[in-house]
């Protein structure tokens, strides 16, 4: 059987700027933020400045009644600082997509005053906010990484031929019709979808903010609350987390979404699954504890990470 491919995980971007750069990263990532509408974890403005620091690409997003959290919450974060508006400007989202359902009238007339796109899908009820705002986020990516003849490296250094270039562009158009990470291919950036305010409140939404994982499960997206984070682990790929304990941990779990999970195997939890089934109805690890630096993990199905988030970094 072949290998499994290699997939590193790092929650740098809860990490205070100096200590983020390239830590533990075997490649540059691009991170994107999404804000739901949901209370908005404290480290927000964390969140929001790595799309400025080592990024090439950012983008900031609100869904639909995300922006309300937004505006009202945001300076709340920043005690020291009286001039709300200000803070406001600072924090300016790039785009408010949604079926605009939440979002209040003069949330969305500041923001559109202030230049933020606005993009109104309320003719689209099957899909939820959070699922728009990904579509936005990947369109927005793969536009960026369009091939560009003088951005395509070959292992040799002969130009390219037209040929090829068509080829390239064919092999692109495939790789998208596969619903895979184009933007991985071309310049080496690994885009990394964050998601602030995922859960708490309302099971249906947390149930779809789950789902939209899995839906887009061939995209980093890593859903973010003040108490915990959770992203999925493609079963295509054998992976590798590199726990930050100063931010996050000991407790952990690692849940099998959609199907049951035939094997799965660990290292670094206090409770290791060797072989191990789990399924909903009988064995799903939760309240495991992390060991040391590095958890791996290897199923025959996908599997939710979760992990715990300090208070007090
Ligand atoms: N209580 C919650 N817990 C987790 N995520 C939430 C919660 N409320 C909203 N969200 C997320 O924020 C996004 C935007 O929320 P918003 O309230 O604008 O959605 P909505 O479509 O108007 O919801 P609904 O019409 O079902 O009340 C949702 O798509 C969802 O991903
Ligand atoms: C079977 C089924 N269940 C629920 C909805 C409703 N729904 C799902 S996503 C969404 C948009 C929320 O912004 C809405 C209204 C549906 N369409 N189909």
């Amino acid at each position: 059987m072949a290998e499994k491919l290699l997939m590193t995980h790092c929650s740098s971007f809860l990490l205070p700027p100096p200590f983020t750069n390239g830590k533990n990263s075997s490649s540059p990532t691009t991170y994107a933020l999404i804000i739901l509408n949901q209370h908005l974890p404290r480290f927000s403005p964390l969140l929001w400045d790595h799309g400025n620091l080592y990024s090439a690409a950012k983008i900031r997003l609100c869904a639909d009644g995300g922006a309300n959290r937004l505006f009202d919450n945001m300076p709340e974060l920043f005690p020291l600082e009286d001039n709300a508006s200000l803070i406001r400007e600072r924090y300016k989202p790039d785009v408010i997509k949604g079926d605009m359902d939440s979002i209040r009238p003069d949330v969305l007339s500041f923001y559109k005053d202030l230049g933020t796109e606005i993009v109104n899908n309320s003719d689209d009820q099957d899909t939820t906010d959070l699922h728009k705002c990904i579509t936005y986020v990947r369109d927005f990516v793969s536009d960026e990484d369009k091939p560009n003849v003088s951005r395509i490296h070959f292992a040799t250094s002969n130009p390219i031929s037209k040929e090829g270039y068509i080829g390239f562009v064919c092999l692109v158009e495939l790789l998208h019709f596969a619903n895979l990470n184009t933007c991985v291919f071309f310049s080496g950036l690994q885009l990394c979808i964050l998601v602030a305010g995922a859960l708490g409140g309302r099971f249906d939404h947390e149930m779809g903010n789950v789902n939209t994982l899995c839906h887009f499960s061939t995209t980093r997206i890593i859903l973010l609350s003040d108490d915990c984070l959770i992203q999925l682990l493609p079963s295509s790929q054998r992976h590798e987390i590199h726990i930050q304990s100063s931010v996050e941990g000991p407790h952990c779990g690692l849940i099998p979404i959609g199907a049951p999970s035939g094997s799965s195997t660990t290292t670094g939890l206090q409770w290791d699954l060797d072989d191990t089934e789990m399924r909903f109805g009988g064995l799903v690890s939760t309240s495991n504890i992390v060991n040391g630096e590095i958890v791996t993990v290897r199923s025959d199905s996908d599997l939710l990470w979760t992990i715990s988030l300090k208070k007090q970094p």
